[in-house]
């Protein structure tokens, strides 16, 4: 069975708020993400990338993947961000507003310039319309061994601002874009987390959005606050009625007398080895899950 890494939920939390980072050591995400971009002010870049990399060097995170949100390479702290972000190994570090695989290529060199170890991968926000209009390429990157891309993260906030497009509940102007993304993520075997929701206060639409995330392929969520983190684990868990249904699915081909079939009948619904396949995910995602032991 592929060994699955969990990433039910991804929460974002401001590089110049310490207590925050703090706080995430003990926090049940799958995922942190320590932002230097959008949540930080201007005047507070310098100290928020040195207050991050310290707390990456200093550890403690225990199973959670650690990332670090980097300013864009053309900013004025992009390629300083870079370089730190790059020292202390964090397990992945974040592209803003990445519109073309030429992005990613560069922050791959930089990467192998520095010498950066190979277990830091590099993820993509997927926020801008070119972005859209160029997913498959840029999801493409991740057979460059230099890109080292491994994860999509949508940004919805700034792909409604640069699109005039309304975040609606049910986002049906969003979705066709998500897809896009999704499948691009999918041909080219990479993860892809889905956009945050910024109402704190509303767990029912929150709930809304998770369940429309998962039902559509995402991997998880990307969070604001950790009110919403065991929402986005419970969701993007599998049920015990859907493990149950993985384990007699995948049980169903190991009998004696499939295994040279291609196709069985079980419970009145026809069963192909595709299925056998979903269900091995499902059951490798539960046990991924089961050790996290956070
Ligand atoms: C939105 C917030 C500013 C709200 O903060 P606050 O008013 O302090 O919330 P609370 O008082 O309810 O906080 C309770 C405790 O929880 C801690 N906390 C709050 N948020 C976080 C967090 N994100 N991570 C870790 N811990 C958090 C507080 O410190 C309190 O702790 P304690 O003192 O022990 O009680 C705030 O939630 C926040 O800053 N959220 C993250 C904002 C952010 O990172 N935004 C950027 C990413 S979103 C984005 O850019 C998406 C994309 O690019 C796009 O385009 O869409
Ligand atoms: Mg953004």
């Amino acid at each position: 069975m592929t060994e699955i890494r969990p990433r039910r939920s991804a929460l974002y939390m401001p590089g110049s708020n310490l207590r925050a980072i703090e706080k995430a050591r003990t926090l049940p995400a799958d995922v942190l993400i320590l932002d230097l971009e959008d949540s930080v002010a201007p005047d507070a870049k310098a100290e928020a990338r040195a207050q991050v990399c310290a707390a990456v060097e200093q550890g403690g995170f225990g199973p959670r993947e650690v990332v670090i949100r980097i300013n864009a390479l053309d900013s004025p702290w992009g390629e300083d961000d870079l370089a730190a972000a790059a020292r202390t190994a964090p397990d992945a570090i974040l592209v803003p507003k990445v519109s073309s695989p030429e992005t990613l290529a560069a922050v791959g060199l930089r990467l192998r310039r520095l010498k950066t170890a190979e277990t830091v991968r590099i993820w993509a926000m997927i926020e801008t319309a070119h972005a859209i209009l160029r997913a498959d390429a840029i999801a493409s990157a991740t057979h460059d061994v230099d890109t080292r891309l491994s994860c999509f993260v949508l940004g919805l906030n700034d792909l409604a601002r640069e699109t005039q497009t309304r975040l609606v509940p049910g986002r049906a102007p969003m979705l066709p874009w998500m897809m896009i993304a999704l499948a691009a993520a999918r041909a080219n075997g990479i993860a892809i987390l889905d956009g945050v929701y910024n109402n704190l206060s509303d767990q029912e639409g929150l709930r809304a959005e998770c369940e429309q995330a998962r039902d559509a392929g995402f991997d998880g969520k990307t969070l604001i606050h950790p009110n919403q983190i065991a929402l986005a684990n419970t969701i993007f868990s599998p049920t015990p009625a859907e493990l149950e249904e993985a384990q007699a699915v995948a049980s169903a081909f190991e009998k004696p007398e499939n295994v040279g079939r291609g196709a069985i009948a079980l419970n009145g619904r026809m069963v192909e080895r595709l299925h056998a396949d979903m269900a091995q995910r499902v059951l490798g995602l539960a046990q991924a899950i089961e050790k996290r032991c956070v």
